[in-house]
C-alpha cells in the first residue's frame, strides 16, 4: 500500500510575483510504500528541500499532486491542513527543534497533549518509545543537559509518538558527530523495523543513507536514478558512493571514512 504518492510534481519559484522564475522541481514522481525507509540524495541546489517542503505540506506545488494516506492535502483549508500535518506527519530536523523550556519528556509528548490523550496512555507510549530509542534515563532532563545525539533521538521520539503516516527527516545527522550519528541511525532503523515506521530522509551523508531501504537520486529538479539495498549495509554504502560520484555536482559532508 502506498503511504505517499507524488505525481508529476513541479515547483516554479517566483512564478506569481516576479519576472524571474526558477524551476526547482519538474515532473517529479515518488511513491513510498508502507514500511519503506527512503532516502533522497542530490547535489546542492538539486531540489531536495523543495521536494521535502511540498511533501511536508509547508509549500504547495505549481502543478502535480500529492496523496498521503489517500488524502490530497493541497485541497484542504488552513485549519484542516494544520491538523492533517500534525496527525499524519512527523518531522526530524537538522537542528533538533526541541523547546528548551520543557523537559525531554514534555517535548516528546507534545503531539499527544494536543490530541487530549489520557495520562496513562501518554506514559505508556513515552516509555515504549523512550526504551526503543535508549533515552529513558534522560526524560526528566532539560535539552541543555543532554548531548546533541540524545536531543536528536528525543526529536525522533517526538516525531513518532503519535504514529504518523510518514516521518520526514531533513539532514538528521547534519549536526552530529559520527558516534551520535551512528546511534541515531541505529535508533531510526529500529523505528522502521520494530514500529513499522515509514520514513523519508533527505541527506547528504552516504553513511546515514546506507540505513535506507531505497535511495532516490535527484538532479536539477528531476529524478536521476534509484538504488535498493540488499542485505549488506557496507555494500550499499559503496554503491551510494559510486552513485554520488556518477551524479556529480557539489555534495557537502561526504564522509567515506564512516561505514
Ligand atoms: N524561495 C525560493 N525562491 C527562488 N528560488 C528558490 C527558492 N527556494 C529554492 N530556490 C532555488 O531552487 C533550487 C533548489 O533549491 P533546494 O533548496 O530545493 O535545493 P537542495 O537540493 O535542497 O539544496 P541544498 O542541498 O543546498 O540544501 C535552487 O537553485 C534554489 O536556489
Amino acid at each position: 500500500m502506498a503511504v505517499l504518492e507524488a505525481r508529476a510534481l513541479t515547483k516554479i519559484y517566483g512564478a506569481r510575483n516576479g519576472n524571474v522564475t526558477y524551476k526547482a522541481l519538474e515532473n517529479f514522481d515518488l511513491r513510498i510504500e508502507a514500511g519503506e525507509f527512503v532516502g533522497v540524495m542530490g547535489p546542492s541546489g538539486s531540489g531536495k528541500t523543495t521536494l521535502l517542503n511540498l511533501l511536508a505540506t509547508i509549500d504547495a506545488p505549481t502543478s502535480g499532486s500529492i496523496e498521503i494516506n489517500g488524502t490530497d492535502p493541497s485541497r484542504m483549508k488552513n485549519d484542516k491542513l494544520a491538523l492533517f500535518r500534525r496527525r499524519q506527519l512527523g518531522f526530524i530536523f537538522q537542528d533538533f527543534n526541541l523547546l528548551d523550556t520543557l523537559s525531554i519528556k514534555e517535548n516528546i509528548i507534545l503531539p499527544l497533549v494536543l490530541e487530549n490523550i489520557s495520562n496513562p496512555e501518554i506514559d505508556r507510549r513515552v516509555n515504549e518509545i523512550a526504551s526503543l530509542l535508549h533515552i529513558n534515563h534522560i526524560l526528566d532532563k532539560r535539552t541543555y543537559e543532554v548531548s546533541g545525539g540524545q536531543q536528536q533521538r528525543a526529536s525522533a521520539a517526538r516525531a513518532m509518538i503519535h504514529k504518523p503516516a510518514i516521518l520526514l527527516a531533513d539532514e538528521p545527522t547534519g549536526n552530529l558527530d559520527s558516534k551520535s550519528a551512528t546511534d541515531l541511525m541505529d535508533a531510526v532503523k529500529d523505528l522502521n523495523e520494530q514500529q513499522k515506521a515509514t520514513l523519508m530522509m533527505v541527506t547528504h551523508d552516504p553513511f546515514a543513507a546506507s540505513y535506507c531501504s531505497r535511495i532516490v537520486f535527484i538532479k536539477d529538479g528531476a529524478f536521476f536514478s534509484e538504488i535498493r539495498r540488499g542485505s549488506n549495509r557496507q555494500v550499499f554504502f559503496q554503491q551510494i558512493l559510486d552513485a554520488v560520484s556518477l551524479l556529480g555536482g557539489n555534495f557537502d559532508d561526504l564522509s567515506p571514512a564512516r561505514s
